[in-house]
């Protein structure tokens, strides 16, 4: 059998991962062997970078870049992402049409010193790169000191045991998909320590107006985890290209329900500002939008200035 469709991801364990659940689900609801489904590895300037915080470097777009350039002249059909890594604006002619039901979408602590980020001796180094999570730490555990932890997740969990941190905080969904739950020392809830828009979803990529691969990804699309989707990036969308304020967002849909829940927060920890808004799963967009209208008009526009 001949190559149906070509599925483009990064080369890191979890994309890796992430492709061949893909491929499994299209194989399912089509009938189809696995020659059908072809993964095709590509490298990003994001994978290459590891000295410095993507942040700086250049955002999230750095590991997207190659492979929505390989989607847009044809070398691959879909792309495969972590949806939490995905910048709100696309390239013209390329949409996120498609995202598999989502994993567990909490943070986890990984703990070494201790089992629980509360339970960590003063001082304790935890790692992270991530600002949101940094901030979070921090508004929790003052005293903490949160170091720089760059690295595929492996790399992250070598690191704690060379003694780097004392512990070290990843999302929950990217360890099971790596058959690595068992080195969760504790999950963190969702309402204290919410998560990135996007976290624990998988989003495939295509073509606008590309029909025929439109019609054989409805069969693996998850409905509620696209409404989901839409509000966290939604209220993404009209927070972020202003800032560097770190931004957590999360939408449950529960019978056509949608219950958003958003922070803003600043990179120390010290302020934030919290939303909480519900509305009819067929809005999602328009929910996520309006949540972030209301949390900046809290915050004050200040707010996103200078935390640099
Ligand atoms: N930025 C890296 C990244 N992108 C997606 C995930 C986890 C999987 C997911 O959220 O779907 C991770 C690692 C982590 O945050 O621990």
């Amino acid at each position: 059998m001949q190559t149906i469709l070509r599925i483009g991801t990064r080369g890191s364990p979890l994309a890796l991962a992430q492709a061949q659940e893909t491929q499994a689900r299209l194989m399912a609801a089509h009938g189809m062997p696995v020659e059908a489904f072809e993964i095709v590895v590509i490298s990003t300037s994001g994978d290459r970078i590891q000295d410095r915080p993507l942040s700086e470097a250049g955002g999230k777009g750095l590991f997207t870049k190659e492979i929505e350039e390989a989607l847009l002249a044809g070398g691959i059909d879909i792309a495969v992402h972590s949806s939490k890594d995905m910048p709100t604006q696309l390239p013209d002619g390329l949409e996120l049409s498609a995202f598999l039901p989502r994993e567990d979408a909490r943070d986890a602590f990984v703990g070494k010193a201790a089992k629980t980020i509360a339970a960590l001796p003063r001082g304790a180094k935890v790692g992270s790169s991530s600002l949101r999570r940094q901030a979070l730490i921090r508004r929790m555990r003052p005293d903490l000191d949160v170091v720089m932890f760059r690295g595929n997740v492996q790399t992250r969990l070598r690191k704690l045991d060379e003694g780097v941190a004392a512990g070290t905080i990843l999302a929950y969904a990217g360890l099971k998909r790596l058959g690595l739950e068992h080195v969760v020392t504790d999950l963190i809830p969702l309402d204290s320590f919410p998560p990135a828009p996007g976290q624990g979803a998988i989003g495939i990529e295509t073509r606008i107006g590309d029909r025929d691969v439109e019609k054989m990804l409805v069969a693996i699309h998850d409905v509620p985890t696209g409404q989901a989707l839409a509000c966290e990036r939604a209220f993404l969308a009209a927070l972020d290209g202003s800032c560097r304020t770190p931004i957590a967002g999360y939408a449950a849909i529960v019978a056509g329900k949608l219950s958003f829940a958003g922070l803003i927060i600043s990179p120390d920890g010290t302020q934030s500002h919290s939303v909480e808004l519900q509305g009819s799963a067929q809005d999602a967009a328009r929910v996520g939008h309006e949540a972030a209208l209301t949390v900046r008009a809290k915050a004050g526009e200040k707010f996103f200035d200078g935390w640099l």
